[in-house]
């Protein structure tokens, strides 16, 4: 068994279940997207993947060994995690911040090689960060603090990459930015995400979350229906099926008379080519 699975894996918080029984098995390269409302479970997964959590029931395997039995080290040499609300030290310079995800291949006491340098420079390069190499985080705008943490990510030159709500502080050539170049990774990715559209046009395969339990998987347009968006959010959507992926239109009741959907709204990333 290769790459990245969770095998019915179940978290309990105190006497909440919060992760519920979930079954994930990722085929290398795909980008698979996590959807599910606020609370569902979808951090709480990633981090299960991550092995930042360790399950209370079920198991996280990597090529069939559990985290555990891989050991930190080695899976921080495979998998490269971003979380919802990354913070870090605040006198680091970017470059910095994106050289951490070098440690996991460094040698203890060990100046970084050659190779480490490029690993940084190409990760600043991608998330379009080259200019701001020698700026402080603690001066950076909330976006490029996340395109950080993502270049910190790409240095660390993962084989599975979780990403937490990577495009929440994204303006939306950004969100597009990032997201092109995830789907464009040979790499293995589970983003959890809440714009639909998005998911929609980025993702190979998406898994629904509510209540912390998976509701359904398959693609994007097995997945994306109306039927299926009230189940899970509770609002109206039409679904459009545009060549490739489904675009989401939500309806809204008119305000305040309970009388059915008549106004429609796309988010903008439905607009996008
Ligand atoms: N340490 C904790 N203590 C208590 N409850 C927790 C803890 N961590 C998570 N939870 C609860 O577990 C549930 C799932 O949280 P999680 O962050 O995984 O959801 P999510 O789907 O990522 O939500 P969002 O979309 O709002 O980011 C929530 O109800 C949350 O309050």
């Amino acid at each position: 068994m290769t790459g990245l699975r969770a095998d019915r894996v179940v978290r309990r918080i105190g006497d909440k279940v919060v992760v519920d029984g979930v079954t994930l098995s990722l085929s290398p390269g795909e980008t698979v997207g996590l959807l599910g409302p606020n609370g569902s479970g979808k951090s709480t997964l990633l981090r299960l993947l991550a092995g930042v959590l360790a399950p209370s029931a079920g198991a996280v395997t990597l090529d069939g060994r559990t985290l555990t039995e891989v050991g930190r080290r080695a899976t921080a040499r495979r998998i490269a995690s971003v979380e919802q609300h990354a913070d870090t030290r605040t006198e680091l310079t970017v470059r910095d911040i994106v050289a951490l995800g070098r440690i996991p291949h460094r040698r203890a006491w060990t100046p970084p090689t050659a190779a480490d340098a490029e690993a940084v420079t190409e990760a600043l390069r991608r998330t379009g960060l080259t200019d701001r190499a020698g700026q402080s985080w603690h001066t950076l705008s909330g976006g490029e603090r996340q395109r950080t943490q993502i270049a910190r990510a790409l240095a660390q030159e993962p084989r599975e990459l979780l990403l937490d709500e990577p495009t929440n502080h994204l303006d939306i050539q950004h969100q597009l930015d990032l997201l092109d170049l995830v789907a464009s990774l040979p790499v293995t990715t589970v983003i959890a995400l809440h714009d639909l559209n998005l998911a929609s046009m980025y993702c190979d395969r998406l898994l629904v979350l509510r209540d912390g339990r998976a509701v359904t998987e398959g693609t994007p347009a097995e997945v994306l229906t109306p039927a299926l968006i009230e189940q899970v959010y509770g609002v109206g959507a039409e679904v459009t099926h545009d060549p490739g992926h489904p675009v989401i239109r939500f309806l809204r009741p008119a305000a305040g008379d309970g009388s059915p959907p008549k106004r429609s709204v796309t988010s903008a990333a439905s607009t996008a080519p």
